[in-house]
């Protein structure tokens, strides 16, 4: 059988997400790792697929003033989306090429009559590309969900919260490709000597306005290099380095991570207090345990403890008090929804609820292991109200002996600071603001 191309392997990865109901990111890696094809292909795959999800919304309302009403099959539905998603949003495919691949699948996968159909719909979109102008019926929110690709109901929310101008830039923010940003470890090179040892090499790189342990590649595969290897650094995401700078540890304090995997922002802290103190790093997956072992032996880093164990037991463990606590949250994730399309589609307003109750019984639980003085930081990357400042106003309200710490802000990057709410504890980052993730940061105090 001859091997498959990029296109058909795409295809694949579609059917299967829908059919299982499951994440892209694990069907394409399981797919990619069983197949042979070229890394570019591999590239281009990857596209395909993350591509056609995150326009899905754009691509459905233009595919059905083509199909109409009429019943179509599951691979036949994602094999038109995909060529609709390449002849609308990727410059390099010639139109023609993206059609005649099309219908070459159709043919093999099914049968002529499927062929023309596939042909005679996508030709007919060609003839009309006034198409991908036209805006459904109805108000602004909905037009939104539709040009932008998000759910109405997220849209909808959010025009209510941060208006339609903000709405907009959030969703046009979420369907641009992330940076890459990395972290220097500054226990073993300072941030200017690797951004020119990393020029060397050929990276563009540059140093990072929202943290000064940050710098922006661009292009260069970044977990690949020898610098990464042995330790210079980290990737992460810019906004999600401000939480360190929030939790601002010492050497030698005692700090807890209570949900710490990957481990990201243990390793982080514990760089920032030069690998002295102690950080308990907790989380309820044993299997990624070994994440924030790996990570801290490539960093050269001794002082974190990864221990596993559900962050609302952790008061009956006898553990003591710290001077840090750092609630890094789950949450829905609407804050990284460009590095993961499938969130904005997978996620409903319950989801939202019963996270938020969560979180909620997380921070009361960790606030008994604060020590008095001590901070207590909360965490996520979503832009829900419900999810941040709604569970950190109603904490201060019920726990009297905790108190918004107005000092966060002395603790933030310039740029930053103007977007710290008027108590001066928590800072909504949203993503349009540096193209970085969506995050929420908040510090609290225990009296002393
Ligand atoms: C936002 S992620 C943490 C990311 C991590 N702080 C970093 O920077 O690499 C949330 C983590 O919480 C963990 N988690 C979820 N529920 C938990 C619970 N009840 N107790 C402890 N950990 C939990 C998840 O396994 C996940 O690794």
């Amino acid at each position: 059988m001859a091997k498959k191309g990029a296109r058909d392997i795409a295809l694949d990865v579609l059917n299967r997400v829908e059919e299982h109901k499951s994440y892209s990111n694990l069907e394409l890696r399981n797919v990619l790792d069983r197949s042979e094809i070229s890394a570019a292909d591999a590239g281009l795959v990857t596209e395909l697929v993350y591509g056609t999800i995150q326009r899905r919304l754009t691509l459905d309302f233009v595919l059905s003033q083509f199909v109409g009403g009429k019943k179509v099959q599951t691979w036949v539905r994602n094999l038109l989306l995909l060529s609709l998603y390449q002849i609308r949003f990727l410059d390099r495919i010639p139109e023609r090429a993206a059609v005649h691949e099309a219908v070459e699948i159709a043919k093999r996968r099914g049968h002529q009559g499927i062929a023309s159909m596939v042909n005679g719909v996508l030709r007919n979109v060609l003839r009309q590309p006034d198409v991908w102008e036209r805006l459904p019926k109805g108000d602004a929110a909905g037009q939104i969900a539709v040009t932008h690709s998000h759910p109405e109901w997220l849209v909808r929310q959010w025009v209510k919260l941060y208006g339609e101008d903000e709405t907009k830039a959030i969703c046009e923010a979420n369907n641009r490709a992330p940076h890459t940003s990395i972290r220097v470890n500054p226990m073993k090179i300072t941030k200017d000597e690797l951004v020119t040892n990393l020029r060397e090499e050929g990276i563009d790189a540059q140093a990072s306005v929202l943290s000064d342990q940050g710098i922006l590649l661009d292009g260069g595969h970044a977990a690949g290099t020898r610098w990464f290897k042995e330790g210079y650094y980290t990737l992460q995401d810019e906004s999600s380095m401000l939480v360190a700078s929030a939790v601002a540890p010492e050497p030698g304090m005692r700090v807890l991570d209570a949900c710490a995997a990957p481990g990201g922002k243990t390793t982080h802290l514990a760089e920032k207090m030069d690998n002295r103190g102690a950080i308990i790093a907790n989380d309820v997956h044993p299997h990624k345990r070994d994440l924030i072992v790996s990570a801290s032996k490539r960093l050269g880093i001794s002082i974190i403890e990864p221990i596993i164990g559900d962050a609302l037991d952790l008061p009956e463990k006898g553990l003591g008090t710290f001077d840090r606590v750092l609630l890094d949250a789950p949450c829905t994730g609407f804050g990284v929804i460009r590095r993961k399309p499938d969130l904005k589609w997978n996620k409903t307003p319950e989801d939202v609820r019963s996270i938020a109750q969560l979180q909620y019984q997380l921070l009361v639980s960790l606030s008994e292991l604060v020590a008095p003085g001590g901070t207590l930081v909360y965490s996520t990357c979503t832009i829900e109200p419900m999810e941040n400042q709604d569970i950190v106003r109603r904490f201060v309200d019920k726990h009297p002996d905790f108190v918004l710490d107005a000092t966060l802000r002395d603790d933030l990057p310039e740029v930053v600071r103007d977007m710290v709410d008027e108590s001066g504890a928590y800072v909504q980052i949203l993503p349009h603001h540096f193209d970085s993730d969506g995050f929420f940061i908040a510090r609290l105090r225990r009296k002393g």
